[in-house]
């Protein structure tokens, strides 16, 4: 793909259907909960995608017997009921907050092992001492580089019982620490620092434990923290488990036909979802698009010649979709405001800074305070706009420059580092290029 990589504008409204991929944040907490289970797990709709490919090389670097078939979207895995059989190993999880944090609690289960885990620089600078602290108060024996990654993690199974975290910087500290909860001695008892935490994704967790076998008596969940009772192990799913859509991922599609207009039909996600992402697509009803549901799939309608609606108000509890909202806010009517979005400063780059760098490169005009971003549309201009290695960067500014801006059919924004997608997305720009071509051979039927 050629690096920038120049967006094909859409000159016909969209028409047509797209498969989100397997949700990555379902597929690495399957991985995890099916490797401490006991037996062989069949993953359905897996995400290939860097991420999970993380997390699969970590559990078969720990020898796990993990074997990905990326043709039919499956994983096997044999779960071996808590046990970690090699007892050294050095992790790499790249820029893959889900595995970091997910695996730094699942390997203090470990009997007798000594670990490192450590990722690229970005990594080095994603908070994981709050949830290296709480370990420690449940017995772990966790040392981190002041602060951060790499890790070293000497494991002699894991004690549990009380203990209080700061999940200010991030939800996925507490997944790991539910997660892990099982196969503690005394299971954990996790009482919240303070209450702003995106409950949302311990909230999935949650919904996954019972998924795969764990009473719900074995678990409570109240506003001052969360109580996982000790012996309720894992069942493992030799007859499949079936991952959803991403709903993060479809966000990008939910909010397509508000820029270019026309009808899409998104196949994998369900308005049930265990995501909270999925509340992208309220967003998208707000900026005026008309969505229809079906068991597994929307389809997104947006008229031609309607007004697309500014967005306002707090994207705290799914975050990972304001950077599609602030890409889209320069053809949005009015002010888009959006908040609720600090601690995003601290995941793939500084995600405030990155869309407010690039909408300025687009002529908008920026305002940014610690934890918000206020777009207000001007006249856009042609430019290259930086990705920072943030996936989320990417295809956000992959659906604005969709926007036929210049009226002439040509590329006016284009996307440096395209590839950096492949974390979550690896075939992002092949899908929405294959879209445009569909909605041309429809509007010429
Ligand atoms: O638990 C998860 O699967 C995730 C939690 C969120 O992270 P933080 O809670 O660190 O913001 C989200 O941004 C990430 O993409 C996936
Ligand atoms: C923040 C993200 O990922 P992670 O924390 O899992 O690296 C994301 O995918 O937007």
């Amino acid at each position: 793909m050629q690096d920038p990589h120049p967006v094909p504008p859409f000159t016909k409204p969209v028409k047509g259907s797209v498969t989100v991929p397997g949700s990555k944040s379902i597929t690495n907490r399957a991985l995890i909960i099916a490797a401490l289970a006991d037996g062989e797990t069949l993953l359905e709709n897996c995400l290939f995608s860097e991420d999970t490919e993380i997390m699969v090389k970590a559990l078969q670097d720990l020898g796990f017997d993990v074997r990905p078939t990326p043709a039919d979207k499956t994983i096997r895995i044999t779960g071996l009921g808590g046990d970690i059989p090699n007892k050294k190993a050095d992790l790499f999880v790249g820029n893959s907050g889900t595995s970091a944090r997910f695996l730094t609690a699942f390997l203090c289960l470990g009997e007798g092992g000594d670990y490192t885990l450590d990722g690229v620089p970005q990594m080095r600078k994603r908070p994981i001492a709050d949830l290296a602290e709480t370990l420690n108060q449940l017995g772990a024996n966790i040392e981190t580089t002041d602060g951060f990654a790499p890790l070293r993690i000497r494991t002699n199974g894991l004690e549990g019982g009380k203990a209080t975290i700061d999940a200010t910087a991030s939800s996925q500290f507490v997944s790991a620490l539910v997660m892990a909860a099982p196969y503690a001695k005394q299971g954990i008892q996790i009482e919240m620092a303070n209450t702003s935490v995106r409950r949302g994704y311990i909230d999935m967790t949650l919904e996954m434990l019972k998924q795969f076998g764990v009473p719900k008596s074995s678990l409570s969940a109240s506003d001052s923290g969360y109580n996982i009772q000790n012996y309720t192990p894992y069942q493992s799913k030799p007859d499949g488990y079936l991952v959803e859509g991403d709903a993060s991922a479809a966000s990008y599609f939910f909010a397509l036909p508000v820029v270019v207009t026309g009808q899409l039909e998104i196949h994998g996600v369900t308005k049930e979802s265990l995501q909270g992402d999925i509340e992208f697509s309220t967003r998208a009803e707000e900026a005026g698009a008309y969505i229809v549901w079906d068991e597994r799939s929307a389809t997104v309608h947006y008229e031609p010649g309607a007004q697309p609606e500014s967005l306002e108000g707090s994207f705290y509890p799914y975050s990972d979709t304001f950077l599609t909202a602030a890409a889209i806010a320069p053809i949005l009517h009015g002010t888009t405001r959006i908040e609720g979005i600090a601690h995003t400063r601290h995941q793939e780059c500084d995600r405030i800074a990155a869309m407010a760098d690039g909408l300025q490169r687009l002529g908008q005009s920026v305002e940014e305070t610690e934890g918000s971003l206020t777009i207000t549309p001007q006249p856009l201009k042609p430019a290259s706009v930086a990705t920072y290695h943030d996936h989320r960067v990417a295809m956000s500014f992959g659906i604005l420059g969709c926007y036929d801006a210049f009226g002439n059919g040509q590329p006016w924004l284009q996307v440096e580092d395209p590839t950096c997608c492949k974390k979550t997305f690896p075939d992002f720009f092949e899908v929405l290029e294959k879209l445009r071509q569909d909605s041309l051979r429809s509007a010429v039927l």
